[in-house]
């Protein structure tokens, strides 16, 4: 995802955004409008957020605590070096997802338009100078500072759609030198531990040949290379939901995978409770 330099990230989903009226299933959550669309700048948590009747949830309407069947949403991330096409599917994924009724918000990280989101994006256009460790905590904190919105909406029904989470905290920094990955995982244990990874697998040659690549800090195939085969470490953990997905296929293939993909898990977890993360 790009263009998002000097904070200010575009939504996604915009609040303004007429809510879709599926043809299909009935939405099975209801909520109030995210404190993000409320109080502005909030970026993916679906502006487009849609009530079953397809109203805004305002005007005296009280919304239940919980998916309307008790169900939660699943925690679906994506994962892959840089420009493997993970905001791409995201976005789709979220709207197909939306499109089929089901309640779903896309999420991404770093999330640039909080103070640590904007410290974080001004030390990737290398505007700022940060010390590994200390950006690399910046990271983490930055989804932390979403887990209890996070856990919100899982448990309202919603699923989450993320764009990079831990895993690439994880892969990015122990890229460098004199960082192991346990060290790197210890600020992460304990987030929500996603339902499903997707990882999205391209080469760093062929991510190089898709638009910008270049202008922002870790954008170098050499570094790229190094971060391939930390993401391939991680993904040894078979106590995680790892899905690998030819990243180098055209955009509606790979959509069509991974929504087969996403909608099993989605069906698989609803009735299950949410883990924490490398606990
Ligand atoms: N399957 C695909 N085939 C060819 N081009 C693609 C594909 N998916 C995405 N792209 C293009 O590659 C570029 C990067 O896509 P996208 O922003 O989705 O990747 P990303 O993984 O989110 O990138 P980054 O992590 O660097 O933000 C965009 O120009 C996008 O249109
Ligand atoms: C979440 C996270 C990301 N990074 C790196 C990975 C990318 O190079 C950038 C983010 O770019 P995007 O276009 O906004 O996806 O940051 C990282 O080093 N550590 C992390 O935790």
């Amino acid at each position: 995802m790009r263009g998002r330099a000097g904070g200010g990230a575009e939504p996604l989903f915009r609040a303004s955004q007429p809510p879709r009226l599926p043809g299909g299933p009935r939405r099975l959550c209801a909520l109030p409008p995210p404190r993000a669309a409320r109080g502005g700048g909030g970026v993916g948590w679906g502006g487009g957020r849609d009530w079953p009747d397809g109203g805004s949830g305002r005007g005296g309407r009280r919304a239940p605590a919980r998916g309307m069947a008790g169900r939660r949403g699943a925690l679906i991330v994506l994962e892959g070096v840089d420009r493997a096409g993970k905001s791409t599917q995201g976005r789709r994924l979220v709207e197909a997802l939306r499109a089929d009724g089901h309640c779903a918000d896309l999420l991404r990280f770093p999330e640039r338009t909080t103070e640590i989101g904007q410290l974080i994006s001004s030390y990737l256009v290398k505007e700022k100078n940060l010390e590994d460790h200390a950006v690399h905590l910046l990271f983490s904190a930055n989804r932390w500072e979403h887990v209890p919105s996070m856990r919100e909406k899982l448990h309202q029904g919603i699923t989450l759609v993320v764009d990079r989470y831990a895993f690439s905290g994880v892969a990015f920094t122990s890229a460098k030198e004199n960082f192991c990955l346990d060290w790197c995982k210890q600020p992460d244990i304990g987030l929500p531990k996603p339902d499903l990874i997707l990882f999205l697998q391209l080469s760093p040659e062929e991510a190089a040949e898709r638009g910008n690549f270049g202008n922002e800090r870790y954008e170098n195939s050499s570094f790229q290379e190094k971060v391939l085969q930390s993401f391939y470490h991680l993904m040894n953990d078979k106590t995680l939901n790892w899905k690998t997905m030819d990243a180098s296929k055209n955009i509606e293939d790979l959509h069509r995978e991974i929504k087969t993909v996403a909608e099993e898990t989605m069906q698989e977890v609803q009735n299950k409770p949410l883990g924490e993360l490398w606990k």
